[in-house]
């Protein structure tokens, strides 16, 4: 099967890498005509994924077109507010009724929708099928053949199976799952509770608090995904608790290392652009702030996450009032 993957940032590079090894004919688009070359004369990704052998086999270009060409299955991971340009361009050159599985976690801010409702619009007029590939899994984890398990979200069961056998390999087990929109927002909910276990554990609250944010994000996480049409029982598995779980208590976690920061003192935009990747919480928390509002769902966490984001809130002051709140039941 030939393979494009679209983006190679930390992920992308990371999932071609996969496909390669395993032996599928892969492409890679580098939106960085110069990384681009050094992938393919040096076989590393220095700017995004240091110090991994890459496998030979990969085709990266930075020209879409040549990237595209007879592609029987599209892979996207660029960071969530880019997703729709990089399909407005790719579609002039994509095939009708094409399968797309977007890899990015997040919320689109301009429009408040789903990564599965921005690839939807974009290539509307091509009538595409799409996935969502989701859960626990750092790339250079994966990149170093650790044992790694995700969902795949797919409404097209027959499509999702032949993808889940192209995608899967020892090291990398990918489960499928219909539920698309609980899927993604499992993904794109977790990086807020990140960010919040980061500052949590950042100002020294230590394991008790970080539990707590974790299962009270998991609950928070639910009660939006379910109000979005996700399944209860989807935020359970790999692509809610799995992921939460892992950004929450893992350092090689961007979303948690901002919370971590920000606990320490660092103002958001300092940490922004010491930050070459991408941290899909920040603006995520904006879009999920809003969602709450617009849905009518109560968000607390995420509350807290956004008013230290955006409104300079003193961190230790945003947990006292986690705390503080009206007592409830669970
Ligand atoms: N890194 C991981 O461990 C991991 C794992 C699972 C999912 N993801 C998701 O994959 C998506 C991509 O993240 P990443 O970690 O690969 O990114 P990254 O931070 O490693 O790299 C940033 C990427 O953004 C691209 N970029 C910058 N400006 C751009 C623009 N104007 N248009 C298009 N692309 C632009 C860069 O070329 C680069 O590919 C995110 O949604 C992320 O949540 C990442
Ligand atoms: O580094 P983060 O916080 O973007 O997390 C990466 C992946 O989403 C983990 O599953």
């Amino acid at each position: 099967m030939h393979i494009a993957v679209l983006g190679a940032g930390s992920w992308g590079t990371t999932l071609a890498n996969v496909f390669a090894r395993k032996g599928e004919s892969t492409s890679l688009w580098v939106r960085e005509p110069k990384l681009a070359a050094t992938i393919r004369t040096q076989h590393q990704n220095p700017v995004y994924l240091p110090d991994i052998a890459l496998s030979p086999e990969i085709q990266a270009h930075p020209d879409l077109e040549t990237v595209l060409k007879s592609a029987e299955l599209i892979v996207v991971a660029v960071p969530c507010q880019f997703l729709r340009g990089v399909l407005n361009e790719a579609r002039p050159l994509l095939p009708k009724k094409p399968f797309v599985i977007c890899a990015s976690k997040g919320i689109e801010l301009e429009t408040l929708k789903p990564m599965s409702e921005v690839v939807a619009e974009a290539l509307h007029e091509l009538h595409p099928t799409y996935a969502m590939l989701s859960g626990p899994s750092f790339a250079r984890e994966v990149a170093r053949e650790l044992p790694t398990a995700v969902s795949l979200g797919c409404a097209d069961t027959k499509r999702g199976k032949m993808a889940q056998a192209a995608l899967s390999t020892e090291a990398f087990r990918v489960y499928t799952n219909s539920d698309v929109r609980g899927v993604e927002l499992g993904g794109a909910i977790k990086n807020i509770i990140a960010i919040a276990a980061g500052i949590s554990d950042g100002l020294g609250f230590g394991s008790d608090a970080r539990a707590a944010l974790i299962t009270r994000g998991l609950a928070e996480m639910s009660r939006l995904g379910q109000a979005m049409g996700g399944r209860a029982q989807t935020f359970m598995g790999l692509s809610g608790m799995g992921d939460l779980v892992l950004t929450c208590t893992g350092d090689l976690s961007r979303n948690r290392q901002v919370g971590l920061k920000l606990a320490h003192g660092l103002s958001l935009m300092d940490i922004l652009s010491d930050m070459r990747m991408v941290a899909e919480g920040v603006k995520t928390t904006e879009a999920v702030f809003r969602l709450g509002q617009r849905l009518n769902v109560e968000l607390p966490i995420t509350e807290q996450v956004y008013r230290i984001l955006y409104e300079e809130k003193n961190p230790s002051e945003g947990v006292s009032e986690l705390m503080g709140r009206e007592l409830k039941d669970e």
